[in-house]
């Protein structure tokens, strides 16, 4: 991919502020119209926030505040071959225009090429297929964002409009293309219509188009800032809008903020004419739960390999292509949630110290716990208040339960989802108890998990290894691992 050393930004910058109650931001603040203005504010616009919003609110104060402050800027920044258009909180839109010239750069030593076609996939409307074996490991494609845009953001003028003019700012051929995309109101064979809140407006076109394609990605922005939630947002990338949906994928994307990349790597082995699928929920182990999750959350009724083969053809598809690991041989398996940090990479990663991934799901585990979905459900803001945010690790943990808060808010089953959650992070503090090899503490986080394995209906084998880590700690897999990664 060619791209120009120094990207151009779009003369027609626009900007959309909250009038009101908002207090008022310089007026070289308001609006960028040039890099070289952009470059030249870059860091120095974060002391607004903190003369505007002090440090030390609720996380629904600091909700409410958000809404009533923000300034935005829509821009398209130019990259010859392909173009991305945001809409940002003016002061993250300056930091990211002084990262312009080192994305483009990386952009350079990009791959163009990709052993994947875009094609039917029967009730799945489109989907991307291998054209040549993927090893396990490898990298499939590599993607730039489209279009990015805040997880959350309050504006003067409605959604829809900004994110009207936002789509619009692409070039015709990528509009066309974006507008080809899948929605949830689709009327593809897999795809049923999102049941809609009453008290919500129906979302525009190219909302629903974002909700259905988008991926949640952090930008780069530097710790220190008053808000570290700014740097949550949406992205939308062209060629990961085509690749399906599986409860068992054979792909897996990341996301690299520093240059706005996303892999997407295989899993394991892909033949030449396979679908390349990822998952875009946390694959609980319960089927009607992964539905019902994708049902609420995505509109649509999952109709792949895992949710639709007779089971014996699933362990046969599993057992010659899927090398998925059980929890007595991968801990990374139970961790659904790779936001905090995977088991395997804090126990190997002498630099991470003992009680850091520890603490991050004893607080998520307590927040759980305390979390009260009636008095979540009927708050006019869907977010519970939180502590402060005092470092990256907090924002980790933060958005994690951000992520878990947006699962309680989708629909009936959202108790489900929150003893799953907890029960997930029970197995991993009982694990990480294991790796740092302490007997008693391991026992009676192990005893919990076994019991609630056992009230969700777990066989004789499972109960057979529970007991016998619970006899002899030293013969669960891990044990006393991170004490012998120093
Ligand atoms: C990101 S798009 C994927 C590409 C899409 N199939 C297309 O035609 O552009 C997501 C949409 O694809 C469909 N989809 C993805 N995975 C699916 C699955 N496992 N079962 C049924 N429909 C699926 C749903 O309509 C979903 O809203």
């Amino acid at each position: 991919m060619t791209v120009l050393t120094q990207p151009a930004i779009d003369s027609s910058t626009k900007c959309f502020t909250k009038p009101g109650k908002a207090a008022p931001l310089p007026s070289s603040k308001k609006c960028h119209n040039s890099l070289k203005e952009n470059q030249a504010s870059g860091l120095n616009a974060s002391p607004i926030y903190e003369n505007r919003i002090g440090s030390s609110h609720s996380y629904a104060d600091l909700a409410h505040s958000y809404a009533r402050s923000r300034h935005y800027t829509i821009s398209t920044v130019d990259f010859r071959n392909t173009t991305m258009a945001t809409i940002l909180d003016e002061a993250i839109n300056d930091i990211l225009q002084e990262q312009l010239p080192r994305i483009c750069s990386s952009l350079k030593r990009r791959p163009t090429q990709f052993p994947l076609e875009v094609r039917h996939a029967a009730d799945k409307g489109l989907g991307s297929f291998a054209t040549s074996p993927i090893t396990a490991g490898s990298t499939i494609f590599m993607d730039f964002p489209s279009i990015i845009a805040p997880s959350i953001y309050g504006l003067a003028i409605p959604p829809s409009e900004a994110y009207t003019e936002l789509f619009e700012s692409l070039p015709k051929h990528d509009l066309a293309f974006v507008s080809s995309l899948a929605t949830s109101r689709q009327d593809h064979p897999g795809s049923k219509p999102v049941p809609q809140v009453s008290s919500l407006p129906h979302p525009s076109f190219y909302e629903d188009i974002m909700q259905t394609n988008s991926i949640s990605v952090n930008l780069h922005i530097p710790s220190d800032i008053p808000h570290p939630e700014l740097s949550t947002h949406r992205a939308l990338f062209f060629m990961l809008s085509r690749c399906n949906h599986s409860c068992s994928p054979n792909a897996q994307w990341s996301w690299d903020a520093l240059t706005l990349t996303l892999t997407v790597t295989a899993l394991r082995p892909i033949a030449t004419g396979e679908e390349i699928t990822i998952s875009y929920i946390p694959l609980y182990s319960d089927p009607t739960l992964r539905q019902q999750i994708l049902k609420d959350a995505y509109g649509f009724d999952c109709v792949c390999d895992e949710c639709t083969l007779p089971p014996y053809e699933v362990e046969e598809h599993r057992s010659t292509t899927v090398d998925k690991p059980d929890y007595t041989s991968d801990g990374d398996n139970v961790t659904m949630d790779s936001i905090i940090c995977p088991f395997h990479e804090w126990c190997d990663d002498p630099t991470l110290p003992d009680n850091f991934l520890l603490n991050a799901h004893k607080e998520a585990l307590c927040r759980l716990e305390k979390s009260n979905l009636e008095s979540l459900r009927s708050a006019s803001l869907d977010v519970p208040i939180l502590p402060e945010v005092h470092s990256d690790h907090d924002q980790k943990v933060q958005q994690y339960w951000e992520d878990q808060t947006f699962y309680t808010n989708i629909g009936d089953s959202s108790t489900l989802v929150i003893a799953d959650a907890i029960d997930k992070h029970t197995e991993i503090i009982a694990m990480c108890y294991g790796a740092l090899g302490d007997v008693m503490n391991f026992r009676n986080w192990i005893a919990c998990v076994k019991e609630a394995k056992v009230s969700k209906g777990a066989d004789a084998d499972v109960r057979i290894v529970f007991n016998k880590w619970l006899a002899n700690p030293t013969s669960f897999p891990y044990w006393n691992r991170k004490a012998r990664a120093f």
